[in-house]
């Protein structure tokens, strides 16, 4: 009970400061989850745009990446991609037309914008869970996901679609659900992580981990490792970026805006490079906005991905698709590279499935899927 107040009293008030909940929630009673174990209560953090139809078929579900929510939309600024990270795409006469469908996007469970996750009370203790959260996957995302279109009363889904871990949701979906849509989108995902993804990813989280403020875990929200997360996500940015693009940004430039602070305030060698002071921003802005657990949990969710996992073969996963699937790639994306989501639409044909695969001229790497909207909108609207 004294646990439970001091939860309350501390962690509520900065959770709703760090992580603005859009939106609604629906809670339900028990997940059981893939690596074993369950989840019980469940929340899931949620938006809807447009109108249900009465046969409940006219709905497409968007899915979000790492350290994406479920603002998605932003009616009341639209096309902002600075007010929703899906906004170009989404409303009235754009690709997913709110005028004629039902949009929803869901936070995934193991994240820290409204759903259950690490920093979420343990029912067992009134704590937050922190690493006492169960790991979960990818197809644990999707059955709440599924629990949720159920509650809305959602019978069909004309589409899926998502980008990076987003993507994976929306293959996951494909799979796992065959005949519940019309189409799947899979943007800059594959059927699973290279070596050299996990690699990165892992070193992430022993950024994390080595924090001395991370505390195995149990730190109070607002003041963890945000040194530890910091780097994190600088280092993951230039996974999310190209060398290319970053020789067209930054070059070899000294510090052009005003200057970040390091994650470690530490010394400057030498002056500063444009593409440091950059990195800085980006893992401070994390810092701001994400939690260091749901960032363990949720990249590990990433890299534990395996579409084939529970089924015979990866061909038996393949050949339960019944929905015609888009699979974009991103030329200059070294986290999922282009050729690998060719293969994956290519295997799919081969087994007889409905897949095309779509190419993105970019060479702003995997975060094209978050900035290069013409190229988005056609390749979305020729599907
Ligand atoms: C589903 C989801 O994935 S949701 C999560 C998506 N959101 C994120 O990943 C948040 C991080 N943001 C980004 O990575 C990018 O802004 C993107 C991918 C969304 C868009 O890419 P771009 O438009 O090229 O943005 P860019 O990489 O320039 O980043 C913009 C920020 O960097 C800052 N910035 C840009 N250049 C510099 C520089 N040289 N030095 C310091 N800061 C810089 C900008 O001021 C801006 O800061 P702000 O976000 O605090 O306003
Ligand atoms: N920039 C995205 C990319 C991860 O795939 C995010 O932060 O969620």
């Amino acid at each position: 009970m004294v646990a439970q107040l001091e939860y309350v009293k501390r962690v509520e008030p900065l959770m709703k400061d760090m992580a603005k909940t859009h939106g609604s929630t629906f809670t339900f009673d028990h997940l059981p989850l893939q690596q074993g174990g369950s989840l019980s209560p469940v929340t899931i953090a949620y938006e809807t745009w447009g109108t249900l139809n009465d046969t409940g078929d006219n709905v497409i579900l968007i899915t979000h990446a790492l350290t994406g929510d479920s603002h998605a939309h932003d009616p009341a600024h639209p096309g902002n991609c600075k007010m929703a990270w899906w906004n170009p795409l989404i409303g009235p006469g754009r690709v997913f037309d709110t005028d004629r469908y039902f949009v929803i996007c869901s936070n995934v469970i193991g994240s820290c914008y409204g759903s259950t996750g690490p920093t979420s009370p343990d029912p067992r203790t009134g704590r937050p869970y922190g690493m006492r959260f169960p790991v979960i996957t990818i197809r644990d995302m999707v059955r709440a996901q599924h629990r949720l279109i159920e509650h809305l009363g959602v019978r069909h889904l004309a589409m899926v679609a998502g980008g990076s871990i987003g993507g994976q949701q929306a293959l996951e979906w494909g799979v796992l659900y065959p005949d519940l849509m019309d189409k799947v989108v899979v943007i800059a995902a594959t059927a699973a992580l290279t070596a050299q993804a996990i690699a990165f990813n892992e070193v992430g989280r022993q950024a994390i981990m080595a924090d001395p403020n991370w505390y195995c875990g149990d730190y109070w929200p607002g003041s963890g490792p945000s040194t530890g997360l910091a780097i994190a996500r600088m280092l993951a940015m230039i996974t999310y970026q190209s060398e290319e693009v970053m020789e067209q940004r930054f070059a070899r430039k000294p510090v052009q805006q005003a200057m970040a602070p390091s994650p470690a305030n530490t010394p400057e060698l030498g002056g500063r490079f444009d593409v440091e002071n950059y990195l800085y921003h980006q893992g401070n802005r994390l810092v701001e906005r994400f939690d260091a657990n749901s960032y363990l949990y949720l990249s590990r969710a990433m890299d534990l991905y395996d579409v084939s996992e529970g089924y015979p073969s990866l061909e038996f996963a393949l050949r339960r698709l019944q929905s015609k699937l888009l699979l974009i790639g991103i030329r200059s994306d070294f986290l999922f590279p282009a050729a690998h989501v060719r293969w994956l639409a290519e295997k799919v044909r081969s087994l007889g499935g409905d897949a095309t695969y779509i190419e993105l001229d970019s060479p702003h790497g995997h975060d094209a899927f978050l900035k290069d909207w013409d190229q988005l909108t056609i390749a979305l609207q020729q599907f």
